[in-house]
C-alpha cells in the first residue's frame, strides 16, 4: 500500500484555544537531533533510496505529526475526565503506562477526574460502567512494580454504541485505550461511533502487545522485557540439552503470526541451534526437513536447541489433521495447535528410530514472559508513551496512536496502526541475523549459491560450506 502524506494525518476535535500548562517548556523549541518542534512532521522513510524513489518535495512526503506538549490546547483541564482500559493480553509495562497517564494529567495538566475501567471493554458495557476505580497519584505509586495491570484486562467483542453511551453517563470525554489490534480496532470503532454522534471525545492508542505485531512502531512496549524473560528460558534448555547425550533442548515462546520473540530471544543468548517462526514455513521430513537437520546437529554437535515460535507450523499440524480448524478465542484471535507437542513426538521418535537416544528437554513459559514487570528500558519508555498520550489528547487530537517512530515519538492515525501485521520479513535483516547466528549462511566455499533457507541452523562444516541452514 503507497502511502500519501494525507494518509498519515491523525484528525483533530478542534482549535487549541486554551493556554496550554507547558508552553512555556516549549516556547522556543526547535526541532533538533534530540526535540521535533511542535508543527514539525518525522518522515516515514529513512533511506536515501525510498524518499528518492519517492520523487516528491519535502513538504509532500509521508510523515508523522510530532508528538509532545503543545502551547495551546483544546481541552481546559478543569473541564476533562479522563477514562483508561487495558485490553487483550498482558504485557510487561501495562502499570507502568496506567502510572504514566495519571501522573502526567493529575501533575501536568491538573486533570481532577481519571476513571479506570475494569477488565478490558468489558468494563465499558452497561453491566459494568459504574464499576470503575478512581486512579490518582497515591493510587498508582507503586503499582509499576507489579507485572500485569491493576484494572484488569479481558477478550471478547463488546458493541462501541453502548460503550460510547458509558463514555457519556460517566461524563468521560478523553479515552486512553491500552491494547494491541484488537483494542486498536476497538478504539477505531469507539471514535468512529462518537464521531458519528458528533460528540467530543477524544480517543488515543497506545499500542500495546508483546508480539511486536503492530505496524509503524519501532517496537510495541513490553515486547523487550518479554524476549528478555524468554531468552533466560532458552539459556536453561540449553545447559539442560548439553548435559544429555542426544539432548534435545526445544523452548516454544508466545507469538500468536509474528515471531519477534523467538527471533530476539534466540539472538540475545545466541544458543539456538534452529528457530522455528510462523512467518517462515518449514518441512519436517526429507533430506532438508526439520527431522533430517535435528540429526545432523545431534550426530555433528551431541545435542540441539531448537526455539520455536507458537505460531510456526501451523500448516504442518493442519496437515496431519492437529489444528482444530477455524477455532477462535473470545476476540476472534486463532487458537494455535501445538506444534511443540508434535515436535516432541516427531524429533523423538525420528532419532530413535535413527538409533540415537534422545534426552527431550521441553519448556513452555506461556505466560512466564509476559506476566513480568517491566525492565528498565521499557519502563522509561512507557512512561513517555504516556506523557505524549496525555499530550495528544489534551491538544483534542482523536482516533490517534502515539508511538515511537524512528525514536521520535509521533501520532500515528488508528487506520494505519491497524492496516496490517508486523511481521518478521524472511528477506529482511532480522531474519538474517538468526541465520548468521544459527550457522545458516556460513558461505559456501564452493561458490554455490545459497538457497533461501527455510530453517537457519544446519551444522556448521567449516571450509565445506554449508547447505543454507
Ligand atoms: N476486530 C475488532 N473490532 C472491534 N473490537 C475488537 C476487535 N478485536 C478485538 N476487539 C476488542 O479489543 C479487545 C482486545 O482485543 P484482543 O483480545 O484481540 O487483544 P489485543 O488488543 O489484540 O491485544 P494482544 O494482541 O496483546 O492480546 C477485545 O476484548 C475487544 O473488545
Ligand atoms: O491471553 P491468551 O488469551 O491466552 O492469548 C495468548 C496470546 O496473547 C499474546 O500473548 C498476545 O497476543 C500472544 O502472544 C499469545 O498467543
Ligand atoms: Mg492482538
Amino acid at each position: 500500500m503507497t502511502l500519501h502524506l494525507d494518509d498519515l494525518r491523525v484528525r483533530h476535535l478542534g482549535e487549541c484555544r486554551h493556554d496550554s500548562p507547558l508552553a512555556d517548556l516549549v516556547a522556543d523549541k526547535k526541532t533538533s537531533p534530540h526535540y521535533v518542534s511542535e508543527g514539525d512532521r518525522v518522515l516515514l522513510d529513512d533511506t536515501v533510496s525510498m524518499l528518492d524513489r519517492r520523487g516528491m518535495t519535502p513538504d509532500q512526503l509521508p510523515s508523522f505529526e510530532a508528538a509532545g506538549p503543545r502551547r495551546k490546547i483544546y481541552f481546559d483541564p478543569a473541564e476533562v475526565t479522563a477514562g483508561i482500559v487495558t485490553c487483550g493480553g498482558l504485557c510487561p509495562g501495562l502499570n507502568d503506562v496506567i502510572r504514566g497517564l495519571v501522573q502526567e494529567l493529575t501533575v501536568q495538566y491538573d486533570v481532577k477526574r481519571i476513571l479506570g475501567f475494569r477488565n478490558g471493554f468489558r468494563g465499558l458495557t452497561a453491566q459494568h460502567r459504574h464499576d470503575t476505580v478512581d486512579l490518582t497519584p497515591d493510587v498508582v505509586r507503586d503499582i509499576h512494580n507489579s507485572g500485569g495491570t491493576i484494572l484488569g484486562s479481558s477478550r471478547g467483542g463488546q458493541d462501541a454504541d453502548e460503550m460510547v453511551d458509558t463514555l457519556v453517563l460517566r461524563g468521560v470525554n478523553v479515552l486512553f485505550v491500552v491494547g494491541g489490534d484488537g483494542g486498536m480496532n476497538a478504539a477505531t470503532n469507539l471514535a468512529a461511533a462518537i464521531r458519528a454522534r458528533g460528540l467530543d471525545i477524544a480517543v488515543i492508542g497506545v499500542p500495546k502487545t508483546i508480539d511486536n505485531d503492530l505496524p509503524y512502531t519501532d517496537q510495541s512496549f513490553g515486547f523487550q522485557s518479554a524476549f528478555a524473560q524468554a531468552a533466560n528460558f532458552i539459556s536453561s534448555v540449553s545447559i539442560e540439552a548439553s548435559a544429555s547425550p542426544d539432548g534435545i533442548g526445544i523452548v516454544k515462546l508466545m507469538g500468536r503470526h509474528s515471531g519477534f520473540i523467538a527471533c530476539y530471544a534466540s539472538l540475545a543468548r545466541n544458543a539456538a541451534d534452529i528457530v522455528l517462526i510462523p512467518e517462515v514455513p518449514f518441512r519436517l521430513e526429507g533430506e532438508d526437513g526439520l527431522l533430517a537437520r535435528v540429526e545432523r546437529h545431534v550426530r555433528d554437535k551431541g545435542f540441539v536447541v531448537i526455539v520455536v515460535a507458537e505460531g510456526a507450523g501451523q500448516d504442518v499440524l493442519a496437515e496431519r489433521g492437529l489444528l482444530q480448524g477455524g477455532a477462535t478465542d473470545a476476540s476472534g484471535n486463532a487458537k494455535l495447535g501445538d506444534i511443540g507437542l508434535l515436535l516432541r513426538e516427531t524429533i523423538s521418535a525420528h532419532l530413535t528410530e535413527a538409533g540415537l537416544s534422545p534426552t527431550v528437554r521441553y519448556i513452555d513459559p506461556s505466560y512466564a514472559i509476559r506476566s513480568v514487570t517491566a525492565n528498565a528500558y521499557d519502563s522509561v519508555y512507557c512512561l513517555r508513551l504516556a506523557h505524549n498520550a496525555v499530550h495528544a489528547a489534551m491538544a483534542g487530537r482523536t482516533e490517534t496512536a502515539v508511538v515511537r517512530w524512528r525514536r521520535r515519538f509521533v501520532h500515528v492515525p488508528m487506520p494505519l496502526i491497524i492496516s496490517h501485521r508486523n511481521e518478521v520479513d524472511p528477506d529482511g535483516d532480522l531474519w538474517m541475523s538468526v541465520q548468521e547466528a544459527t550457522g545458516g549462511l556460513v558461505a559456501p566455499s564452493d561458490g554455490r549459491k545459497l538457497d533461501r533457507p527455510g530453517i537457519p541452523g544446519a551444522p556448521r562444516q567449516r571450509g565445506a560450506g554449508v547447505v543454507a541452514g
